[in-house]
């Protein structure tokens, strides 16, 4: 029976494991973590990540063909095939911090599995790694190798959260990068045949390592790109009177283009695209090559001119002050259908706001008040560390207020901020939520989720990212 063994239960080791286990009922799948709780949750009712469709694929295996522990060692032990899923977060300190990825715990988890095994090991970097990862971890598993034989593979996972599950079942590709070597090339179609039991072999890509390792992070940074290239022309939209909507689907009916990942936004969040690129960033520095690091960064600093712009926006169309007034902020997650807050545009926004003091009550259908008096409270790039490392749970922020519905949140503010395209945020009833807040009423819609011309109607001053302005905002400066 072939085993695999899974380092790091989290958004990526979890769910593609309980899919492969699914998939794969003839195959032993272990997920192990350091972090307690996370295996505990996971063997419980309530997992440790909201994701649609996960409960399912986990019920039908769990207990069967798929074990979560923090058993690491037996179980990378025991394995054949061990993928690596840790966190590999941005560096905070030393050489290249800002941008290079911290390969701390990847590289406690290779000289673990030197340490422990007793077999040969196909070892499977899931995390996404710098360009030539591959080869510093083959040099640590070889060095203390004591005559087993590692043969690493690079399969980057192009997943996306709210709709992981979704993505596993039906990838448009899985990629499997491994050295041209006999050896090399045995381990490819090892994995390959996992990935066969419901993927049709002609999506499951073949490279040389770099170009997996390489494949994942360009993946990340062309998606980032279109986000802000959209972005940057909603600021165009605005001052010119064009609605980015109608220029999004303008240009994405263009066969090469494409319609999808052209939704103006208040900025892209989540774990991964900022740390990919400058990560992507720093590699290129390191490689001599200056304008294409300048070409990437860029992605990033037009994302963080729209979350100022849009707290520029709210501020000065309210006179010019938010200080002491109530602010509803609807959403937190990243993004709709998860939990995640990791690097949420919502936590510039909300820091941008109560740097102009205004009272906050924010409103999220997934996530925890704990959570964002945390991620309120948190220095940049700590978020992305093993639960145990991060710092204790700060005092919550006067200012700030959780609450458990959006009507709540609304009741007396003077204005909402829409930072999370939850589905519920469209259907709210806008004249009951006008009736209760304070006059004039404003929207600060940064997803185009409401009907900007029905609100309008009901008497809010509207802002909705990239559309033509109310009157009202356009005597109000336009940018910071
Ligand atoms: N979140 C996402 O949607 C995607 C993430 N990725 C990449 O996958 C990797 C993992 O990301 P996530 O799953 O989001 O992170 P995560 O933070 O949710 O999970 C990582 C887990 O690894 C555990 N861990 C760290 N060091 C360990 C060790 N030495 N032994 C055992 N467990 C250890 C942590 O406790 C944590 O539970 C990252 O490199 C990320 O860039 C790639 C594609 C999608
Ligand atoms: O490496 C990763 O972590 C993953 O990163 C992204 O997935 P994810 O961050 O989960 O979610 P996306 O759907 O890509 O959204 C990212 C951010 O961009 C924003 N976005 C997305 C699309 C769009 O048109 N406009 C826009 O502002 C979203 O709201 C969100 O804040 C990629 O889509 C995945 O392929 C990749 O595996």
């Amino acid at each position: 029976m072939v085993k695999i063994c899974c380092i790091g239960a989290g958004y990526v080791g979890g769910p593609t494991m309980a899919v492969i286990a699914l998939k794969c009922p003839e195959i032993e799948v272990v997920v192990v973590d350091i972090a307690a709780p996370r295996i505990n949750a996971w063997n419980s009712d309530h997992l440790p990540i909201y994701e649609p469709g996960l409960d399912d694929v986990v019920k039908k295996c769990r207990g069967k063909n798929l074990f979560f522990s923090t058993d690491v060692e037996k179980h990378v032990a025991e394995a054949n095939i061990v993928f690596v899923s840790v966190n590999t977060p941005t560096k905070t300190q030393g050489l290249g911090a800002g941008k290079a990825a911290d390969l701390t715990y990847w590289e406690s988890a290779a000289r673990m599995i030197a340490d422990v095994s007793k077999t040969d090991k196909i070892v499977v970097e899931k995390s996404t790694v710098p360009v030539k990862t591959a080869e510093a971890i083959e040099r640590i598993l070889t060095h203390n190798r004591k005559g087993i034989n590692f043969t690493i593979l690079s399969n980057p996972e192009f997943l996306a959260e709210g709709t992981a599950i979704a993505d596993l079942f039906k990838p448009d590709r899985v990629l499997i990068g491994g050295r041209e070597t006999p050896e090399g090339q045995k381990a490819i179609h090892a994995l390959r045949d996992v990935y066969a039991h419901w993927v049709p072999v002609d999506r499951i890509l073949c490279t040389n390592l770099w170009s997996a390792e390489l494949s994942k992070l360009a993946a990340n940074a062309f998606l980032a790109q279109r986000i802000s290239s959209v972005n940057a022309m909603s600021a165009l939209c605005e001052a010119t009177g064009a609605d980015v909507s109608q220029v999004s689907h303008s240009i994405g009916t263009d066969s090469r283009i494409g319609p999808k990942f052209l939704n103006a936004s208040v900025g892209f969040g989540g774990s991964c695209f900022q740390k990919d690129i400058l990560n992507l960033v720093y590699i290129c520095e390191c490689n001599g090559l200056p304008e294409v690091a300048n070409y990437w960064k860029q992605v990033i600093k037009v994302n963080d001119y729209q979350k100022t712009r849009f707290v520029n926006r709210v501020v000065s169309s309210m006179f010019n002050t938010v200080s002491g007034k109530k602010i509803a902020v609807l959403g937190f997650a990243f993004k709709k259908d998860t939990g995640d807050t990791r690097e949420t545009p919502a936590i510039d926004v909300c820091k941008g706001l109560l740097g102009d003091k205004a009272k906050l009550s924010i409103y999220d259908p997934q996530v925890s008040e704990d959570q964002i008096t945390r991620d309120l409270a948190m220095k940049k790039f700590d978020w992305d560390h093993p639960a145990h490392l991060q710092p204790l749970s700060p005092t919550s922020n006067k200012q700030v207020s959780v609450v458990w519905d959006a009507y709540e949140a609304i009741k007396d503010a003077h204005g909402i901020c829409i930072l999370t395209e939850w589905d519920e945020f469209k259907n709210l009833d806008y004249k009951k939520v006008f009736d209760c807040m304070q006059k004039p009423a404003f929207v600060f819609d940064g997803r185009n989720v409401v009907d900007v011309n029905k609100l309008r109607e009901i008497g809010f001053i509207v802002y909705s990212i990239g559309k033509p302005l109310d009157s009202w905002l356009k005597d109000m400066p336009a940018v910071a």
